[in-house]
């Protein structure tokens, strides 16, 4: 599955309204950024939408959910746990596989870390943690990507690079993101969310970018 229709998507915190009821129809291809406002429910929307597709979907969540005791290799490894039966994974944690490390290894090289293998996660710096999570969830190989600010502690020249090869590794991806250039630049569909709503719904040829700043 790599297209999916959502409806009745709805979320509350203590009783209030915070998502829906939406509908959200993804055709495969679609490259979409969700854009908002702070508040506004971009991750809440990420959340319910993985529950829908789980295991269909690769996640960048804005937490990252790394495991800082584990090496960086570890955690990417962690993208394909659910591939592997248990004793693969339990030998893979005291000594990876050879092709399962130049696999890792290979994409760390992509994302500008391949001297980082080693290293726990707690060692790395907020934007090189960021692309461990990158890395973890290009590894699980999903036919969606679901990501949550992916490139928020990424300098200008990197998050350009790594949106490159998110867009070349996923046919499918819902991505939120703050930055309205790299939506537009990245992106083939811009879903603009308020007060838990969709607000704007649009290909990203039809737009400019105060046209999503009016959601601001
Ligand atoms: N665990 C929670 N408990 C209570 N309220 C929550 C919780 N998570 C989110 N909310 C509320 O839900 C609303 C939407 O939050 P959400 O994190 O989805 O917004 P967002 O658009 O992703 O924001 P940001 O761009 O700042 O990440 C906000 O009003 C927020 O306060």
């Amino acid at each position: 599955m790599s297209g999916f229709d959502l409806s009745h998507l709805t979320a509350s915190f203590s009783g209030k309204r915070v998502i829906g009821p939406l509908s959200l129809q993804v055709s495969p291809g679609d490259k979409v950024a969700l854009v908002g406002k702070s508040g506004a429910g971009k991750s809440t929307l990420i959340r319910l939408i993985h529950e829908r597709v789980n295991r269909d979907a690769s996640l960048i969540p804005q937490e990252l959910g790394l495991v800082n005791a584990l090496s960086v290799f570890h955690n990417v490894f962690m993208g394909q746990l659910d591939q592997h039966a248990t004793w693969y994974n339990t030998l893979t944690l005291a000594r990876p596989f050879a092709r399962d490390r130049t696999d890792v290894q290979e994409l760390l090289q992509a994302l500008g870390m391949a001297e980082k293998l080693r290293l726990p996660a707690s060692s790395l710096s907020g934007g090189q943690r960021q692309r461990v999570a990158i890395a973890r969830a290009i590894y699980r190989n999903a036919p969606v990507l679901l990501a949550d600010e992916p490139v928020s502690a990424l300098d200008g020249p990197m998050a350009n690079s790594v949106m490159t090869l998110l867009r070349d590794r996923f046919t499918t991806s819902i991505i939120a993101l703050h930055d309205v250039e790299l939506a537009l630049n990245y992106c083939t569909r811009i879903v603009g969310i308020q007060n838990g709503q969709v607000a704007l719904d649009q290909p990203r040829e039809n737009l400019v970018a105060s046209d999503i700043m009016s959601l601001y």
